[in-house]
């Protein structure tokens, strides 16, 4: 099954060192998805140069054993059903995401895992869906052993998803952060006036027989202060609702922008502000490390006495214990709760079982619309990114528009391949530890997101030399595990602003060279390349100006500049059935030193390698593979 299926383009798989064909492959990660039997491209825009590398990348992929079709959409008949992806989805999802799942790959339903039975079963997935009952643990990602591409998140809260631990394996993690906000913030709401009115007491009081008109007297919501703490997607529209009902509404944020405030009509207050003059409180912040508990004995010491407090987010941002004393102490007067520390909590928790808490089983997101469009909202970001499109909804990855990934796709292969070159270049390679990459550009440099470039030098840079694999996912990661830094200078130079990048140079510091003509003065080694007609070329190497196309292999040699080298080391090449796919020779001085850079279609054995060594006028030469 693991070799049969589609090659998801966040995690190229390619044993070092990679095929030009597969390396090509792995760069053109957004537009092209491939498999054994079948290729299909992507075009998202009729430029020249995207289709002069769309005809290089059918000429590179072309074999026996590949059929390729071009269309404007992702061609779904190109994907043999051998071939088709399968998606776990570990929790019930609406039916029309279902739909779309099951149009691209093989849909498995399993519903209630458990974690061993969700780690057995995970090596044979390319992709996982869950809400927020499935832990997604790092013993999932390590149990998938590679061949886990992307976990959706039909939802918003990603707490139950190790990031980190998908960073790690290079897996993309996307969630579903609108399609349930209005649910959300409705429940908010309906859980304020149900707590406000004793709805659910009264409720259980009747089914029992009873008639307490005196124990249910509520308290009214008009003219009341609420303290909206998280003023997000969901915070703000409860701010909105709760304006509505006339009430008076703050909110505590750190990151949310004044302007969407004043819009609605919400001051925005320090956090102590917040609390300790409101009437109710309601939580809208995600749980992170810097949440956990942040509703503990100290700050509920803080709040008004007889606040009421209302909990849609996360049952990790209260401390559940410190909410119990306060509501023995009345200083919580009741909350309303829609999640749990744990869930589902333990039957006999003081918090649930307590007379003034009104709780729900994590219904925030459960209406019949939002879960049909989290469920279509998912669907579609695992799709697309299983197709290899970067999601708009990327949680750990960063999110780059269409328009601009269209631009940047021949640089992106420009880029990988000079990481790949520059790597090899290194005497070595192990030890690189700062790599300087400078884009020259007519473009503002503002305008210029370099992020995918630098994730393919990385990738170029490290695969080569180690076993990992590296994409957009991990990428920045995996530099910084491997002691590797990367710094981006952008130089803004006089030339046509119609394409995004005029030439990446590659600069790493502070190693040896096999090739010695690669060092610049100060001793750096250095390459550039540029794209022209859609295709990547090496146009400088070292202070010398080359100009070849990157493809195929490589061979490097400084000699005396003299006539016939060319010849000299092409009837080598030739005699050992090499074929020559081109040549150019850039020098500094005529008649001193020269570089000529030989593109090869097959790798040259040692013994013509050898004999091009021992041409008198040849001082050194290197072969390296794109
Ligand atoms: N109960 C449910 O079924 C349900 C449904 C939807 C969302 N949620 C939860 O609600 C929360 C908010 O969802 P959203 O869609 O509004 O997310 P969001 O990202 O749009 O908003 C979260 C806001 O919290 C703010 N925030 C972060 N740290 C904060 C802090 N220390 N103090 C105050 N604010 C802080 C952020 O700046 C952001 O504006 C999430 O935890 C989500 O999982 C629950
Ligand atoms: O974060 C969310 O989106 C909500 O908590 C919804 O969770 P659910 O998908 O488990 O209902």
């Amino acid at each position: 099954m693991a070799s049969t299926s589609a090659k998801p383009i966040f995690t190229p798989r390619v044993t070092s060192p990679p095929s030009s064909s597969s390396s090509f492959r792995s760069s053109f990660l957004p537009f092209l998805n491939t498999n054994t039997s079948s290729i299909s491209l992507k075009l998202s825009h009729n430029s020249p140069s995207q289709s002069q590398v769309i005809t290089n990348i059918l000429k590179t992929l072309e074999s026996p054993n590949t059929s390729i079709s071009k269309s404007r959409d992702l061609d779904l008949s190109a994907v043999s059903s051998t071939s088709k992806p399968t998606i776990l989805v570990s929790e019930k999802l609406g039916e029309g995401g279902l739909d779309v799942l099951r149009s691209f790959g093989n849909v498995d339903c399993s519903y209630n895992l458990s974690p061993e039975e969700l780690c057995s079963k995970i090596s044979l997935c390319d992709a996982l869906i869950v809400r927020s009952g499935t832990k997604v643990t790092r013993q999932v990602f390590e149990a998938s052993k590679g061949r886990l591409k992307v976990v959706g998140r039909a939802g918003v809260g990603i707490d139950n998803v190790d990031l980190q631990a998908a960073t790690e394996f290079g897996c993309l993690v996307v969630n579903a952060p609108t399609a349930n906000t209005i649910a959300a913030a409705e429940h908010a709401i309906a859980l304020l006036a149900a707590m406000a009115r004793n709805v659910a007491q009264a409720d259980a009081s009747m089914k029992d027989g009873k008639w307490q008109r005196n124990k249910y007297v509520g308290v009214s919501l008009v003219g009341k202060t609420l303290a909206v703490m998280g003023f997000g997607k969901v915070g703000s529209e409860v701010a909105r609702r709760a304006k509505g009902l006339g009430m008076h509404v703050v909110a505590h944020d750190p990151y949310a922008p004044a302007d969407r405030a004043r819009a609605i009509g919400v001051d925005l207050v320090s956090f102590d502000q917040a609390i300790s003059t409101a009437d109710f409180i309601s939580l809208h912040m995600p749980l992170t490390p810097a949440t956990d508990k942040m509703f503990n004995e100290e700050t509920f010491a803080k709040m008004k006495k007889g606040v009421r407090i209302i909990n849609v987010a996360r049952g990790g941002v209260i401390d559940e214990d410190a909410l119990v004393k306060a509501l023995d102490a009345g200083v919580v007067a009741q909350a309303a709760l829609d999640v749990f520390t744990e869930e589902p909590p333990p039957k006999d928790s003081r918090l649930v079982q307590h007379e003034n808490v009104t709780v729900t089983p994590h219904l925030g997101a459960s209406t019949k619309e939002a879960q049909e469009g989290v469920a279509i909202e998912i669907a579609e970001a695992v799709v697309g990114a299983l197709r290899g499109e970067l999601s708009a909804t990327a949680v750990n990855a960063p999110m780059v528009p269409p328009e601009v990934l269209s631009e940047l796709a021949p640089f992106v292969v420009l880029a990988e391949k000079l990481g790949r070159l520059a790597v090899q270049l290194v005497a070595g390679g192990s030890g690189i530890k700062s790599v300087k990459v400078v884009y020259r550009s007519a473009r503002d440099p503002d305008d210029l997101d370099t992020r995918l470039l630098r994730a393919m030098i990385t990738k170029g840079i490290i695969e080569p030399i180690s076993n990992s694999i590296i994409n957009l996912v991990n990428a920045d990661f995996t530099a910084k595990e491997k002691g590797l830094r990367i710094s981006e200078e952008r130089v803004v130079i006089d030339s046509s602003p119609e394409y995004p990048v005029d030439s990446i140079q590659v600069q790493i510091s502070n190693m040896e060279s096999k090739f010695e003509s690669a060092l610049l003065e100060t001793r750096e080694i250095s390459i550039e390349g540029k794209v022209k007609d859609g295709i990547p070329h090496l146009t400088c190497v070292g202070s010398f100006s080359v100009d070849v196309s990157l493809e195929g292999n490589l061979i490097l040699c400084r000699q005396v500049d003299q006539p016939g080298m060319i010849g000299r080391v092409g009837n080598i090449l030739g005699e050992h059935n090499v074929n020559v796919s081109f040549m150019s020779v850039g020098r500094t001085v005529r008649r001193t030193k020269a570089i000529m850079a030989i593109g090869v279609d097959e790798e040259p054995d040692k013994e013509s390698l050898n004999k091009i060594g021992e041409v008198p006028a040849i001082e050194e030469f290197v072969f390296l593979k794109l």
